[in-house]
């Protein structure tokens, strides 16, 4: 259905106070040709330079959201951490970008730990998270002698004892609790509830039989506690009932054991912006009430003061990445709806079908043109689910045109598949009118080169 013009006259609208139809290309940034631009660069000039997909960085978005966690810190003037949680985006230049800007990594796989390393990230400000660490990665983690290792689960421990006395060394852990909170938020992604497969239980006692083992093992140096409530939080207020909890947690095993941490660590899950009607906290939001609520119970609990450590992934690099598309077929079907088909979908971006997340589309060869149409866009898999943007209010779209999908700089490329062995997209940083590639295009030879045929 196409739309008389008129509806889509926002300051018709908006005048009479009756409609607010915004949507994130409202605020996008254009240059003079009237494109669409990321971090000064023309969006048709990448595509023409890339192909497309290509998901596009704003570096500049990048280092703001780090600047903002790190800078309420240091206004609180109380000793902190922040360290990237590289799941949300990880490459080598990623891990080069947070490493220069003083930032610590949170590593879950041997392949992010590799990546870390090859991307200068001093071994020290690497920890290493997970359900069902390998062996082998707890021996890479032990080998490179990285910061700490979050200890998740008794089988865990003894793998690493067993390791640190083959290799007669020692190493730095964290205990990491399940406390009993339940963010709010899609139940996919929320994972401090006591039925969490992460983290060692408090209600049942796991989580002191663990620190006790831990404490008794020389081999093991404990340097605090951990816990991170699930993602996609838009209020501080399940991180302030987490501290609660936690320097709860410290006080009795400092009464028990005599056991101080020398750092808290909340975790990760602070919110990013997808669609206009998202409104998560500022980070120095959610930082200040944070250090609030940790000053207040630990000198409560007359303890003494902990490093603060976050671990923020998404709301690093969501709202910087997007990613670019050409437009292809359509199908409309009068009266029930229409299909505006790009040449990526589910395989760059699974988070619509995961966990039925909302994008908003930008035309960016003209962001600002008149929208008048909704429709859907969709990939180019062969699955019915395989939808990018559920109602994308956009002008009449044509085959050739270039897409936006906004804010896929978190989960995107890290979850990208080769479903129906499409190549996965390039990436690129953007910044000061500047692009540089950073991961290349997958090409069918890439794909190919892992079959062997008869
Ligand atoms: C232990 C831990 N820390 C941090 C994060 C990062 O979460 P987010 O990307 O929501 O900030 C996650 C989520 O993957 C996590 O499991
Ligand atoms: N691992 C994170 C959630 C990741 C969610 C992410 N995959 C997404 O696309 O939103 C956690 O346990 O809190």
């Amino acid at each position: 259905m196409v739309f008389p013009a008129f509806l889509f006259n926002y300051n018709f609208f908006e005048k009479r106070g009756c409609l607010k139809l915004t949507s994130l290309s409202d605020e996008v940034t254009t240059n003079e040709a009237g494109h669409l631009t990321i971090g000064g660069v023309d969006t048709l000039k990448l595509v023409s330079k890339y192909g497309s997909p290509l998901i596009a960085y704003d570096v500049s978005k990048i280092k703001s959201q780090i600047s903002h966690f790190k800078q309420a810190f240091i206004d609180a003037d109380v000793p902190y951490r922040v360290t990237y949680a590289s799941k949300a985006f990880s490459a080598v230049a990623m891990y080069q970008l947070v490493a220069g800007e003083g930032l610590g990594c949170d590593v879950v796989s041997g392949g992010e730990l590799v990546a870390a390393l090859k991307g200068g990230m001093p071994a020290k400000r690497i920890e290493f998270h997970g359900n069902n660490k390998l062996p082998i990665e707890l021996e890479m983690a032990v080998d490179a002698q990285i910061g700490c290792i979050v200890v998740d689960n008794f089988q865990e421990i003894a793998y690493l004892d067993k390791i640190l006395k083959e290799k007669d060394t020692t190493i730095s852990v964290v205990v990491r609790v399940a406390p009993g909170i339940e963010a709010e938020t899609h139940k996919y992604i929320s994972t401090g509830q006591e039925n969490s497969k992460f983290g060692f239980d408090v209600h049942s006692g796991q989580a002191k039989k663990a620190l006790k083992e831990l404490l008794d093992n020389p081999r093991m140096n404990v340097l605090g506690v951990h816990c991170h409530i699930g993602s996609q939080i838009f209020a501080a207020r399940g991180f302030v009932m987490a501290v609660d909890k936690m320097v709860s947690l410290l006080q009795q095993w400092h009464e028990e054991f005599g056991f101080s941490a020398k750092l808290l660590n909340l975790g990760g899950g602070f919110g990013a912006r997808y669609v206009d009607s998202d409104a998560p906290s500022p980070a120095e939001d959610f930082v200040k009430q944070i250090i609030a609520e940790v000053k207040e119970k630990i000198a409560a609990a007359n303890l003494e003061f902990p490093e603060i450590w976050i671990e923020p992934g998404r709301s690093l690099v969501a709202e910087a990445g997007s990613t670019l598309y050409t437009v292809g077929s359509r199908k409309d079907v009068e009266g029930v709806c229409h299909f505006v088909a790009v040449d990526g979908g589910m395989g760059d971006n699974i988070r619509p079908a995961l966990y039925q997340a909302k994008y908003d589309a930008i035309l960016a060869n003209k962001p600002h043109a008149l929208k008048e149409q909704i429709v859907t866009v969709v990939g180019k898999y062969c699955e019915s689910g395989d939808i990018l943007v559920k109602d994308a209010l956009l002008p009449i779209t044509h085959p050739g045109d270039i897409l936006a999908v906004p804010s896929t700089g978190a989960y995107g490329y890290t979850m990208a598949s080769n479903y129906n062995r499409n190549p996965r997209p390039a990436v690129v940083f953007c910044e000061d009118g500047q692009d540089k590639l950073i991961i290349r295009r997958e090409t069918y030879d890439d794909l190919l080169s892992y079959d062997l045929g008869l």
